[in-house]
């Protein structure tokens, strides 16, 4: 029997001075599955997403992922992977490969074996060519196709994008969209937010809008 719940956030709460972003916010995602958040813009979504995975103090609440509390950081960056909107500070000084290498040192992934998969994930997205570029360097589109492979390297149970299908074209949107459906046919969750509906509603199975500090749901036809 599978016991583990992949996230359970109760009364979360999150303020920048006097402005409150998150509200006693609630989510419980009890079975692997594909979650969508949307939301106005500065509705909380990014602020949302750096707190459940730790990169951001909160003020008050309970965070579990994978039945874990998230002060557990080290299970936290082995089972979950976040690809950010924009970037990621840690990466920007570092090429494309040099990035992947590190993942196989960090996460002891068999070098060999690895190496071929992220040449075949980036000849699938078309990437081949910035391998050698450092992250700082490069487009919008590109640094997400570079966080989402190296997520799928080390294969986290938990996968968290921000804006996910923004600055993607339409092959890499619809590989990014089987990504997330095989991932849950592997048992694996993926939580994703995004402006565009249309994406949204083709692939998720719960969707959200948070909307003054909580998250309301909404149905999918
Ligand atoms: N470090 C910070 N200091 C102060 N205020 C912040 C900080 N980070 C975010 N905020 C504020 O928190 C609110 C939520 O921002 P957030 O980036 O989470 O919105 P969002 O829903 O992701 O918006 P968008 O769709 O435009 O990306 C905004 O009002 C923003 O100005």
């Amino acid at each position: 029997m599978n016991n583990v719940v992949p996230i359970y956030i109760n009364s979360l709460s999150k303020s920048f001075g006097n402005k409150l972003v998150l509200n006693n916010l609630n989510l419980i995602v009890e079975k692997p599955s594909i979650i969508s958040i949307v939301g106005n813009n500065g509705a909380g979504k990014s602020v949302f997403l750096h707190c459940m995975l730790n990169f951001m103090k909160y003020d008050s609440g309970e965070i579990r992922i994978l039945n874990q509390n998230i002060d557990d950081r080290i299970f936290l960056r082995k089972n979950t992977a976040f690809v950010s909107s924009d970037h990621q500070d840690y990466l920007e000084k570092l090429t494309v490969e040099e990035y992947f290498e590190l993942l196989i040192d960090i996460y002891q992934l068999p070098a060999n074996q690895t190496i071929n998969i992220y040449h075949q994930l980036s000849e699938e997205l078309n990437i081949t060519k910035e391998l050698g570029t450092n992250f700082s360097e490069l487009s919008f589109g590109t640094k997400k196709k570079v966080q989402l492979i190296g997520a799928i390297l080390y294969d986290p149970k938990l996968l968290v994008c921000d804006e996910i299908f923004e600055g993607l074209d339409y092959q890499a949107t619809e590989w990014v969209k089987n990504l997330f459906k095989k991932r849950k046919a592997e048992n694996k969750t993926t939580l994703f937010t995004s402006h565009i509906l249309q994406h949204t509603t083709e692939v998720a199975d719960r969707l959200y809008r948070l909307e003054g500090g909580r998250l309301i749901e909404e149905y999918i036809n």
